[in-house]
């Protein structure tokens, strides 16, 4: 059986993927948290899973790679270097990065695409995300990567359409922006909006996920999938086979 090495393991995220590895033929060879040892956690493993925080990241990737064990990154919050330290680790090893786990957000960012690359700029794009109150970024990496899959539609970076701060008296709304709003409170698992508004109708894509165990179950999927492939950068339209 695959051994998951879990990296964050008493987190929300750790603890709901060491409550259903075992029913997804798995086993748990340890886990660490903030000051734990995540090379002596690689040694052990097959594969490891990533749910931590951005900071711990750079640490994480350097023991996957000393250990040679192939690492599924789910941390969220992550910026341009942190994606320079994931390209240089899957030169040397299997690394999936990818903000959600779900299978129907995988495939919504497919068909975001679709529907931004159709409907055209005049169809103003807004994604809305609600989390509990708990979580530290926003907007959530889930909506960034709706927003990546509008932005491809567009044939254009998101860096250049991406509005996240509206406050004031900032004016009428531009062309082809794509926009963000996030919601925090209660124990809200992951909402997901996106808005395509045009003139006289509107189209919105709405994904909800009832409860954690649904990240949990496609992290599993996810290292399971990883655990087998040679070194290289991979995402999870991949292991779903989209
Ligand atoms: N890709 C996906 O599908 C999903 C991604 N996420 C993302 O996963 C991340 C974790 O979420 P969640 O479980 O809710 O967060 P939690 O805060 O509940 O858990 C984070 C865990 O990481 C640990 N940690 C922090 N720093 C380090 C470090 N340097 N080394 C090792 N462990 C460390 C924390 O330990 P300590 O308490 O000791 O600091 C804590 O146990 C977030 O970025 C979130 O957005 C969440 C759900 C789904
Ligand atoms: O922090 C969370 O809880 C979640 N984070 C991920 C994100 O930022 O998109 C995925 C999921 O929505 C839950």
């Amino acid at each position: 059986m695959t051994a998951i090495g879990i990296l964050g393991s008493e987190g929300r995220m750790g603890r709901a993927i060491a409550a259903v590895a075992t029913d997804l033929g798995a086993t748990v060879a340890g886990g660490v948290d903030a000051g734990g040892d995540p090379l002596a956690l690689a040694k052990a493993s097959d594969v490891l899973v990533d749910f931590t925080a951005p900071g711990a990241l750079e640490a994480n990737l350097a023991a996957a790679c000393e250990g040679g064990t192939p690492i599924v990154v789910g941390t969220t919050g992550l910026t341009a270097q942190h994606h320079a330290l994931i390209d240089n680790a899957a030169a040397r090893i299997a690394v999936l990065q990818t903000s959600t786990t779900s299978l129907g957000i995988t495939l919504l960012a497919r068909l975001v695409a679709d529907a931004a690359e159709k409907l055209g700029p005049d169809w103003d794009i807004e994604i809305v995300e609600a989390h509990h109150r708990h979580k530290v970024d926003a907007p959530s990496g889930t909506a960034l990567l709706l927003g990546e899959a509008a932005a491809e539609g567009r044939g254009a970076p998101l860096g250049d359409l991406k509005v996240v701060d509206r406050a004031g008296l900032i004016g009428a709304r531009a062309e082809g922006t794509i926009g963000f709003a996030s919601i925090r409170g209660g124990s809200i698992a992951g909402d997901h909006q996106v808005i395509l508004a045009g003139s006289g109708e509107r189209l919105e894509l709405i994904h909800r996920a009832e409860s954690r165990e649904i990240f949990a179950r496609g992290a599993v999927r996810a290292a399971l999938w990883l655990a087998g492939q040679p070194a290289g950068r991979y995402a999870m339209a991949e292991v779903l086979g989209l």
